[in-house]
């Protein structure tokens, strides 16, 4: 067998392995597609044998394998070792939690990670004319404590310059990372915080991350969606904000009795033994909704559609808080 395809079957082999450990913790998204058994030779002629692994089972499987791409090319392009000489130009971060609790005993209503996306899978285009400074200026007059960045540009239509001129203007942001690659790129474009999704994300690399994320005085929110995911991240040490996601990313379903089903009984306890900060995320519209889910237990609250959709960003927080939260 050539060299090159001893590699390429060696690299089947510790995918198979990686994602053997993933389905053990009950992680369902591949992390890319299997790359088939290596290639077969019958006399001068090679043949591909293609496999089921090759297509995406729903969305998410689809967004982490173009951003496994991306980000691949990316590091190739800025490996580490230039990465690590632009850490020391980057801004300092600042503290996402603080911000939040701030917010939380200024106002009496969870703490807003206001985002900033332009478009989304599940909704298409949220805002034609999209300046990402402008939304930003506007979520921070009306009293949000943090923004989350979209920087994919594939699905989200956000980018890197965004979260870049975001920061440059004065306000806490925070970004999804699949790979630690992205933890430095971020840090170093000024995300505060970044975004580890607990569906994608084995124990092993949520525990690594978080350590870089403490290197680097970053906040990681975690975000799980069902109680399996909760009962995983809950036991890694370090934990300081957990998310809980009410869109289920592979179906795109809403339901904000999520968050209140996750916090109830021994969780909820848990939780609050631990004194870990929880952020209801997703689908909330309304003064109702913000009290539904406080009342389950949320310190913080994430939201997307329902501001950016605003012609005023501003005055669509004090709508959705039904006050206004600057004061
Ligand atoms: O929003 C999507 O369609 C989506 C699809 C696949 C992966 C992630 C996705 N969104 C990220 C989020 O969870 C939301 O942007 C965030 O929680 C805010 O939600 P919303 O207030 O409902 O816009």
């Amino acid at each position: 067998m050539p060299e090159v395809d001893a590699l390429k079957a060696k690299e089947w082999e510790v995918g198979i392995y990686q994602e053997e450990i993933a389905a053990g913790q009950g992680i369902k998204i591949r992390r890319r597609p299997a790359t088939g058994l290596p290639p077969h030779y019958v006399g001068p002629f090679e043949f591909d044998l293609q496999n089921e692994g090759n297509t995406p089972r729903n969305i998410l499987e689809a967004i982490i394998w173009s951003k496994d791409v991306e980000v691949t090319q990316r590091k190739e392009k800025n490996p580490y070792a230039v990465l690590k000489k632009l850490l020391d130009k980057a801004p300092p971060a600042r503290d996402f939690i603080g911000a939040l609790k701030k917010a939380n005993s200024r106002t009496s209503f969870p703490g807003l990670i206001a985002e900033v996306k332009k478009a989304s899978p599940s909704r298409g285009v949220l805002r034609e004319n999209f300046d990402p400074v402008q939304i930003a200026k506007a979520y921070e007059k009306g009293g949000a404590a943090c923004l989350s960045v979209l920087t994919d540009e594939k699905y989200f239509q956000g980018s890197f310059e965004n979260l870049e001129a975001i920061r440059n203007s004065g306000v806490q942001a925070c970004d999804s990372a699949i790979d630690a690659w992205q933890i430095y790129y971020a840090r170093i474009k000024g995300a505060d915080a970044i975004l580890l999704i607990a569906a994608v994300l084995p124990d092993l690399d949520i525990k690594y991350m978080i350590k870089i994320c403490k290197l680097f005085r970053m906040t990681a929110l975690v975000e799980v969606h069902d109680e399996r995911e909760f009962d995983r991240v809950i036991e890694i040490e370090g934990i300081q904000l957990i998310g809980i996601n009410n869109r289920d990313l592979e179906t795109f379903e809403l339901n904000i009795a999520n968050t209140k089903k996750l916090l109830e009984g021994e969780r909820g306890q848990k939780i609050r033994e631990k004194g870990i900060m929880v952020v209801g995320e997703s689908g909330l519209f309304t003064p109702a909704d913000i009290a539904y889910v406080q009342e389950a237990g949320v310190k913080a609250v994430l939201v997307g559609e329902s501001l950016v959709k605003q012609e005023d960003p501003s005055a669509g927080i004090a709508q959705l808080f039904g006050k206004d939260i600057s004061l």
